[in-house]
C-alpha cells in the first residue's frame, strides 16, 4: 500500500521526514534503519541532528545499513557515501560507528563484499528503508534493466547516473563506473519504506512508478508491490498526482 504524502516547502520536506524516522527511533530505541544518499534526504538528516539536539531521541541503540557505496573510492574519499553518511549524520549523533554499515567499496574482491554485506543484512531486519529515486527510476543503484537481482551486488552505473552525480566530482571522469548495492529483495523486505522524492525533474518519474505498470525498466514501480509505503513529494515532484 502506497500513502502519498505532499509538503509545500523545502524545510517541510526535511521536517516531515525526520518526524516519521524520529517517531520511529523515539518508540524503538533498538530500530534498524536503511539509510540513503543523495541530495534529497539532505534535509531529512539536518532535521533528525536538530531533534537530536534537543534530547527527544537517543541512536545509541540504532543500527544503521546504507543502501550503496561506489567501487573503488577509499572511504574517506570526499564523495564517498560513507563520508557523505559521517558528514551528513552519523558524526553529529550519539550513534556507535561499529553500528553503522556501508558496503565497503574498496574491498579487494567486491563481490565478496556484496556476500559479507547480504550476509549481515539477512541477520537484521530493516525496520524503516529511506529511499531516493533516480531519474530512470533506479533506487539505491539497481538500474533498469530486463532483469532485477535481489541480493547486494555489484552494478555497472549507466551514463545518465554518472552524469547525475558528476556534481560531487571535479569531473564526470572521476565517477566511478561500478556500484555496489543492495538489491531489490533486501529493499522490499523493509517493514517500512519513506521514498522521498523532491523536485520538477523527477515528477514524470515518480509518477510512472506510482501509476504505470510493475517493471524491472523502472525499478521504483516495484514499490508499487510493497505493504507499507510513504512517498513523501515536494510541490513540483508531486505535480501530476492530484490531492
Ligand atoms: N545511489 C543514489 C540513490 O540512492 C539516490 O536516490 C539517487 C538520487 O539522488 P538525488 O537525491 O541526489 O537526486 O542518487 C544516487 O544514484
Amino acid at each position: 500500500m502506497v500513502n502519498l504524502v505532499k509538503v509545500g516547502n523545502e524545510k517541510d520536506f526535511g521536517k516531515v521526514a525526520a518526524y516519521i524516522v524520529s517517531s520511529l527511533v523515539q518508540t524503538s530505541p533498538r530500530c534498524v534503519l536503511g539509510l540513503a544518499t543523495g541530495g534529497t534526504p539532505v534535509g531529512l538528516y539536518k532535521e533528525l541532528i536538530e531533534i537530536y539536539n534537543q534530547g527527544v531521541i537517543t541512536f545509541e541503540k540504532v543500527k544503521t545499513y546504507n543502501l550503496d557505496e561506489y567501487v573503488g573510492l577509499p572511504s574517506d574519499h570526499p564523495a564517498s557515501y560513507r563520508t557523505f553518511m559521517n558528514e551528513h549524520l552519523f558524526n553529529h549523533i550519539d550513534i556507535l560507528p561499529e553500528n553503522t554499515h556501508v558496503p565497503d567499496g574498496q574491498a579487494a574482491d567486491p563481490d565478496q563484499e556484496c556476500q559479507r554485506y547480504d550476509e549481515m543484512l539477512s541477520e537484521a531486519v530493516i525496520d524503516l528503508q529511506v529511499l531516493g529515486i533516480g531519474h530512470n527510476g533506479h533506487i539505491g543503484f539497481n538500474e533498469p534493466d530486463d532483469q532485477l537481482t535481489p541480493g547486494t551486488h555489484v552494478v555497472d552505473l549507466l551514463p545518465q547516473t554518472r552524469e547525475a552525480n558528476a556534481r560531487y566530482f571535479n569531473s564526470i571522469d572521476e565517477v566511478p563506473q561500478r556500484a555496489i548495492t543492495m538489491g531489490v529483495g533486501s529493499i522490499m523486505k523493509a517493514r517500512q519504506i519513506l521514498l522521498m522524492v523532491r523536485g520538477a525533474d523527477k515528477a514524470d518519474i515518480i509518477h510512472r512508478a506510482l501509476t504505470g505498470p510493475i517493471t524491472t525498466l523502472c525499478p521504483a514501480s516495484l514499490l508499487q508491490l510493497h505493504p507499507n509505503v510513504t512517498v513523501l513529494m515536494d510541490a513540483e515532484a508531486g505535480r501530476l498526482f492530484q490531492q
